[in-house]
């Protein structure tokens, strides 16, 4: 998947897309806060994500405290949001349920 940073029109359109994504003032990053039943739901989510991580070669910045995990995408070659970005935060939300 192409590490091309995505112009504005092309942020925009794949945000309306991803329920719960915020686009930071900057246009450099996106991020959700998830919340889940308990730390077990938590961390398998983080598992999830983690093994997605490794085989895209793309990896999230997040926060974690018991039930939630804060994660913010970027893409630190480009120097701001690609389409590997859009497509971690679309499969975040399927693993989140
Ligand atoms: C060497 C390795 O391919 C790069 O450092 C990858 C790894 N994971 C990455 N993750 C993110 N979020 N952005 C990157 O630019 C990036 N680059």
């Amino acid at each position: 998947m192409s590490r091309t940073p995505l112009t504005r029109e092309e942020t925009t359109t794949a945000l309306a897309a991803l329920s719960g994504w915020a686009l930071s003032e900057d246009h450099k990053s996106i991020r959700k806060d998830f919340k889940f039943r308990d730390f077990n739901a938590a961390f398998a989510f983080m598992t999830r994500i983690a093994l997605l991580a490794e085989k895209l070669d793309h990896h999230p910045e997040w926060f974690n405290v018991y039930n939630k995990v804060e994660i913010t995408l970027t893409t630190h070659s480009a120097k701001g949001l690609t389409a590997l970005d859009m497509r971690m935060a679309q499969l975040a939300n399927e693993y989140a349920g």
